[in-house]
């Protein structure tokens, strides 16, 4: 028998920590189910099982018993296990970080500390506020915390003299996060489940109507005779509480008058939360047009001897169509299927669509949704019945798969895809691919404008390239205009955020009942206060940031903590009561739109208008139903929508993602001004699209204009070689953070000389990020350039190395490290 368990713990340290398995537990035990373990002095946590063993651990070390099992089936598939520790080496974190992200919280027990009142000790020697804290347990246990809202003062000084005397006892007790939904039913009680007593009880009712009228109600609606007749209690129709008093003779208080009286029970059935999606009858898929169908044939060609296929289609094309028909396909050889997206905004759409098509055979899995929800998805995986197809955002990875035959990656380009806080910060689209291959399925990554990095492994012939150059029966591409916005203000021709000809084409849309969409990439209503007189701008204290200013709520935001602060009556440099509002968030141009279009319906969408669970869907709605004319959004409203009646693009302020200190500002630009140009006529008449920039002579710009990707692409490669960045180079980002700049500094100097002699020139800093403080830590990053001839694993050993030979300093002791390999 296998005596000891190395159990994964959803925490930051490495590796596993081995515990003994009682004997009575010892054959129960699976590899992937759950274990609750002690660990330190009072914590208990919830952990996996990752290996069953008889290898006793060093003798020096006191191995502790596990306290139970939770799981007798596991909840985690061995191979999920190995894709987590390749996501642990990969992205340089633990595997109990990554277990920490692919687990829902509600999988994940809790301790809490919770104090119970030992009766066997009388309270006479007690004083006052230990008399008050015995008082508030009388009834229940508490957690310390809700012991806290009933007795003032530091009580846990007190609690912990109690519990020395042995007054109150003190246990660890684990809370489940996830309880499961119920719902109330009604039954006749076994005791009057006989015909003779109930009449009687029917002749004691006279003087209660109501009552009578109820119970009358129930026994037709659970169709008692039958079951009365055939002395059978459980031929009892099931009839909800709901059912019940829905009935016009029914009511409330007369069902609590016949509970009392022990005539009728109330009983809680589990139900499942899950919303399944409802296909609709005769929708089936659309056959493909031509290009579609050659494309859906090339795909399966270049699967034939390639894991991994490229889809390069313009927006429009119809991409959703083909994965439709490689979904359909995949069914029918048996194999799950897996389509990721970048965001929530367009799971919207998408869920529709898919879920009219495939119904109950869909499951949606996303952050936005409860916990019980994710949960609820997880169990249904790992059940006998799994949902065929997953659609999700990236944690969905992470979901349990047993039969997977495909991943469709969708808007393989979206920086979304990678997590960029906390660890794992991995990139869901490349994890993909290794999760497909562990499986030996299949990857389409689709796109109308390409990550340069997939491109380039399309190219190299690493992956499949499928191209579609067409929209959709035969609607042109979208005409782009560019308008100068430096010369219209020296002509003083910008008097509104708008540029004329823009204010024409938006107001001769609305006359002819045709939509807008205005994408400006900032929210808030203006990123920047100015004082009038001496320039000062407030900013974050805890953040090296100035604050956007937010006029809805009447705030100050930093938009890196989230701090909320008052807006200043005076500038406090030099008195003056004049600060002035500088540049454009979303919030200012929905109030521009408002001013210069007066006739027009508005909406904004960006992260303050969709915090709800249904905003995004209720925004998207509106728009697609024609509710709204104009639709005002950040990058939210770039993607993947697709909308019958847009007729006018706006671009307001195509500079802003063309000025970041970033080598992929221009990929990221073009990127984005394609995609949201994109979303401009998609049926029948030609989209037009309005770009306003300083820089028109920008090269990015006229790519954009003439749909060129292959420009874009040929001259960003020979920047990304020539100056040793992806996709040529790996990068793997070193960030370092703590209090004392001093400290930070010096370290990130110790660290960089440490690793130069094996990187040389491919190292860059130690520099201070653009923003290098946030959240009262000072930041120092080093660039590691790794190239491709080198070996990555002996890189990511020479790092992690570096790392531990720097914390051994007791001066650096409190650094924080970490690593953020494949930046974006
Ligand atoms: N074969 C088809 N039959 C009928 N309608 C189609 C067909 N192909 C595409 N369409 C319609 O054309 C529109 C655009 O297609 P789709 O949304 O699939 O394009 P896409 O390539 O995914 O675009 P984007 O890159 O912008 O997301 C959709 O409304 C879709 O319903
Ligand atoms: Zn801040």
């Amino acid at each position: 028998m296998n005596k000891y368990v190395d159990v994964l713990l959803p925490l930051a340290m490495k590796g596993t920590l081995t515990y003994c398995v009682p004997s009575h537990l010892q054959s129960l035990l699976k590899v992937g189910a759950r274990v609750v373990v002690p660990l330190g002095k009072r914590k208990i946590y919830t952990g996996i099982a990752v290996r069953l063993h008889s290898t006793a651990p060093q003798e020096d070390i006191q191995i502790k018993d596990i306290l139970d099992i939770e799981d007798v089936q596991p909840i985690v598939y061995l191979h999920q296990l190995k894709f987590w520790k390749w996501i642990s080496d990969y992205y340089l974190c633990t595997a109990g970080e990554v277990m920490k992200a692919a687990l829902p919280s509600g999988l994940k027990l809790e301790s809490e500390t919770t104090i119970t009142r030992n009766d066997d000790f009388d309270g006479d020697t007690l004083d006052e506020k230990e008399w008050e804290i015995w008082q508030a347990l009388k009834d229940k246990s508490l957690r310390i915390a809700d012991l806290q809202k009933s007795v003032k003062g530091n009580i846990l000084r007190i609690v912990s003299g109690m519990a020395e005397k042995e007054v109150v006892l003190v246990d660890e007790i684990l809370t489940r996060n996830f309880k499961p939904k119920t719902i109330p039913y009604v039954r006749l009680t076994e005791a009057y489940f006989d015909e003779q007593r109930l009449n009687r009880f029917f002749s004691t009712l006279k003087r209660s109507q109501k009552q009578e009228s109820t119970l009358l109600a129930y026994l037709d609606m659970s169709e008692c005779a039958a079951a009365l007749t055939l002395h059978n209690r459980s031929l009892l129709k099931d009839v909800s509480k709901k059912q019940l008093l829905s009935h016009p003779n029914a009511s409330d208080t007369a069902l609590k008058g016949l509970k009392d009286k022990g005539v009728l029970e109330i009983y809680d059935v589990e139900t499942e939360r899950l919303k399944t999606q409802v296909q609709v009858e005769g929708i089936g898929q659309r056959a493909l047009d031509e290009e579609q169908q050659r494309a859906y044939n090339e795909i399966l060609n270049a699967w034939d001897n390639r894991d991994v296929c490229l889809l390069h289609g313009v927006t429009s094309s119809g991409k959703t169509e083909i994965y439709i028909h490689l979904i359909e396909q995949a069914l029918a050889s048996g194999k799950q299927v897996l389509y990721l997206l970048p965001e929530i905004a367009l799971t919207t759409q998408i869920t529709t669509r898919l879920g009219r098509i495939f119904g109950d055979k869909m499951g949606v899995y996303h952050s936005k949704f409860p916990d019980t929800e994710r949960v609820e998805v997880w169990r249904r995986q790992i059940s006998d019945h799994p949902f065929p197809i997953i659609l999700g955002v990236r944690s969905s990875l992470f979901l349990p798969f047993d039969n997977l035959g495909l991943i469709i990656v969708d808007e393989e380009h979206e920086t979304s895809y990678k997590q960029q806080d906390p660890a794992p910060r991995y990139n869901a689209r490349d994890a993909a691919i290794v999760l497909a291959m562990k499986h030996g399925a299949k990857v389409l990554l689709g796109t109308a404008t390409p990550s340069l990095e997939s491109y380039h492994n399309a190219r190299s012939g690493k992956y499949g390239l499928v191209e579609l150059t067409k929209r959709h029966g035969d609607v042109l591409m979208p005409e782009i205009i560019i308008e100068d916005v430096k010369e219209l203000r020296r002509k003083k021709l910008m008097k509104t955020p708008f540029a004329p000809r823009l204010m024409d084409e938006v107001r001769s849309a609305i006359a002819n009942k045709q939509q807008v969409i205005l994408f400006q990439n900032r929210r808030g209503y203006s990123p920047v206060l100015e004082c009038r007189t001496c320039g000062w701008t407030p900013r974050c204290q805890a953040c090296d940031v100035s604050l956007t200013y937010h006029q809805s709520i009447g705030k100050l935001i930093c938009h890196y903590c989230g701090a909320s602060y008052d807006i200043p009556m005076a500038c406090p440099n030099c008195n003056d009561t004049e600060l002035r509002d500088m540049g454009y968030g979303t919030e200012k141009i929905e109030a521009a739109v408002k001013a210069c279009f007066p006739e027009a319906r508005t909406a904004r969408m960006d992260l303050d208008t969709t915090r709800g669970r249904t905003a995004y869907e209720r925004i998207i709605n509106d728009f697609q139903h024609g509710k709204t004319d104009i639709l005002i959004g950040t990058q939210m409203v770039t993607k993947g929508l697709d909308f019958d009646r847009v007729s006018v693009v706006g671009i307001l302020n195509a500079d802003q993602s063309l000025n970041v200190p970033d080598f992929r500002a221009h990929e990221r630009t073009f990127q984005m001004m394609s995609q949201v140009a994109g979303r401009a006529g998609r049926r029948g008449k030609r989209g037009l699209v309005i770009l306003q920039t300083r820089q028109p002579d920008e090269p990015v710009i006229t790519q954009v204009k003439e749909n060129n990707y292959q420009a874009l692409f040929e001259n960003q490669m020979e920047e990304r070689e020539f100056f040793h960045y992806p996709p040529i180079y790996h990068i793997i980002n070193i960030y370092l953070k703590h209090r004392d700049e001093h400290v930070v500094a010096e370290a990130a100097k110790q660290l960089a000389s440490m690793l130069q002699p094996y990187f040389s020139g491919d190292i860059l800093g130690p520099d201070r990020p653009a923003v290098a403080r946030v959240q009262r830590l000072y930041i120092r990053k080093i660039m590691v350039k790794v190239a491709p001839n080198l070996n990555t694993r002996s890189v990511r050993r020479t790092l992690l190395a570096a790392r531990d030979n720097l914390l051994v300093y007791d001066y650096y002791k409190t650094v924080n490290v970490y690593f953020d390999a494949d930046p974006l």
